[in-house]
């Protein structure tokens, strides 16, 4: 009889054990699970974002921070890919131009545009009016390109003026991933060496690790920024 007693209550220890192991097991699980971040953009419908801070890099060079819906939204744009900006031109029509923004998905409640303005550029006229506070109407994503970590040995890259921006994106996503072992190889040019989008930003994260960096100026000099430094050429 005795033994009978001890084998129940053996078992009903063992059942409220592994109760109680599933339990915790499964608020840990709740607990620490992060739900993903909802994504900001539509591809189909234009979306308004506000502009919280303008930064002028140089007379016709503007860094633009917009808003995310909340602090912890993210834009959801695959790295390689673009979006669509609409705006009015100097006569009040429509534009509507792509653009690559210098953020990531690791920035959150925020993303950044770096926009070069030309003087008789019709988005350029959106930009140059847009002030703190105004909205931009934003539709994306957009391309075909995805990139996907480790999808290449190497990245031979080769930009020229504001078409740095997407070679930013993906080479900011190779530098961030740990596990992301591409090399990359940027050529970059532009016509003075003031034109320079981005390029403490550039030399930072290409020459400090494994990465090089070559920015060409068509004035008659190159730039080569290697893990050892710079170092200053002829252009032949
Ligand atoms: C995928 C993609 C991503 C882009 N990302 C960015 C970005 O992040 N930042 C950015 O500033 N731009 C970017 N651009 C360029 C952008 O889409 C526009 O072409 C640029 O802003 C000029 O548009 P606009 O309407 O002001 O000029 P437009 O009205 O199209 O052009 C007016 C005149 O300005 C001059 N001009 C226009 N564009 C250029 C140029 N690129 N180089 C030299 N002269 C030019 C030409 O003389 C032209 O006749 C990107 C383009 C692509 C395809």
């Amino acid at each position: 009889m005795d033994a009978l007693q001890s084998r129940r209550t053996e078992a009903i220890s063992i059942a409220v054990a592994v109760v109680a192991i599933g339990a915790g097991t499964a608020y840990y699980l709740y607990i620490t699970r992060k739900p993903k971040p909802k994504a900001c953009l539509d591809p189909e419908n234009f979306k308004e974002f506000k502009l919280v801070k303008r930064t002028q890099l140089s007379h016709n060079v503007a860094k633009f921070r917009f808003e995310l819906p909340t602090p912890d939204s993210v834009l959801g744009l695959p790295i390689g890919q673009h979006m669509s900006c609409r705006g009015k031109d100097s006569v009040g029509e429509d534009v509507v131009k792509p653009y690559t923004p210098t953020t990531l998905d690791s920035d959150v409640g925020y993303f950044e545009l770096v926009i070069k303005m030309y003087p008789q550029g019709r988005m350029s006229h959106h930009f140059r009016e847009l002030q703190e506070g105004d909205y931009l109407a934003v539709k994306g994503p957009k391309g075909r390109f995805k990139y996907q970590p480790n999808q290449v040995k190497t990245f031979g890259m080769l930009a020229g003026g504001t078409g740095i921006t997407p070679m930013f994106q993906v080479a900011r996503a190779i530098m961030e991933n740990p596990k992301d072992k591409t090399n990359v190889s940027l050529i970059y040019a532009n016509v003075t060496f003031e034109d320079i989008l981005l390029k403490v930003r550039l030399s930072f994260s290409l020459s400090f690790s494994h990465h090089i960096m070559f920015v060409s100026l068509s004035e008659g000099a190159c730039l080569v920024c290697t893990i050892s430094g710079f170092s200053f050429c002829r252009k032949s």
